[in-house]
């Protein structure tokens, strides 16, 4: 069983950075942040290494406020909100152009469900700006009423995965609601040794150590 930890930046992995020697299968990719970044580096990867399961691990921000900071959830679904066009007030997504699909799922099978079955589960948003304004959250809302969780990563695993037909995770600490940027109360070092905190379970499970 071969695993591909994927992550934007290097800081959201270092704990398990440090542990990286227990894990003889287990290789690790960071992307930088953002879709593009990501899709490419991850895609490239692919073309020249074989993995089993990919898990994609990072911070991200929360929109449901009965989620505490530091929590840790799962994704397994992913929409690319800002994939359209304009029409004045109207924004009309890119599947309703015609144009292909905003859309992508995390490919799963049962053993892998089973590895973040207790985690809180939801949909993903992957976006190129991060959400800082009150008035385009609640466009935002009433676009995806569903919405967990932001990240600017997410859906370019989902698509480059199932693409490649590889078994794909994403679990993600929460640092941040998504509100009004104040960066006074987000807490990366806390989602960040959460969310490690969960993949060593993962791992644990995986490889029995
Ligand atoms: O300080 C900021 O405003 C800021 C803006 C963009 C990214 C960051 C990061 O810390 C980069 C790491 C990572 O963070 C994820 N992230 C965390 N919170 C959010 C969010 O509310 N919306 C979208 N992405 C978020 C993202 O996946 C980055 O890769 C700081």
């Amino acid at each position: 069983m071969k695993t591909l930890i994927v992550a934007a930046t290097r800081f959201e992995i270092q704990p398990f950075l440090d542990r990286i020697a227990a894990y003889p299968n287990t290789d690790y990719l960071i992307t930088e942040v953002g879709m593009v970044q990501t899709a490419y580096r991850l895609g490239k990867h692919l073309a020249n290494n074989q993995y089993d399961l990919i898990i994609n691990i990072g911070i991200g921000g929360c929109f449901n406020r009965s989620l505490p900071i530091g929590a840790v959830v799962s994704i397994d679904r992913e929409i690319f909100s800002e994939l359209g066009a304009e029409d004045d007030e109207r924004f009309i997504p890119i599947d309703e152009l015609g144009f292909g699909s905003a859309h992508y799922v995390a490919t799963q099978n049962k053993t892998t469900q089973e590895l973040v079955h207790a985690l809180p589960t939801g949909l993903g948003v992957t976006v190129n700006k991060v959400h800082g304004n009150e008035i385009e959250i609640s466009k935002l809302l009433i676009q995806i009423p569903d919405a967990l969780i932001e990240s600017m990563e997410g859906g370019s695993v989902f698509l480059v995965a199932s693409e490649a037909k590889i078994q794909t995770i994403q679990i993600r600490g929460i640092s941040n609601y998504v509100e009004k940027r104040n960066r006074a109360t987000w807490n990366v070092p806390l989602a960040i040794h959460n969310s490690n905190a969960v993949l060593f379970e993962i791992l644990s499970k995986i490889y029995k150590v």
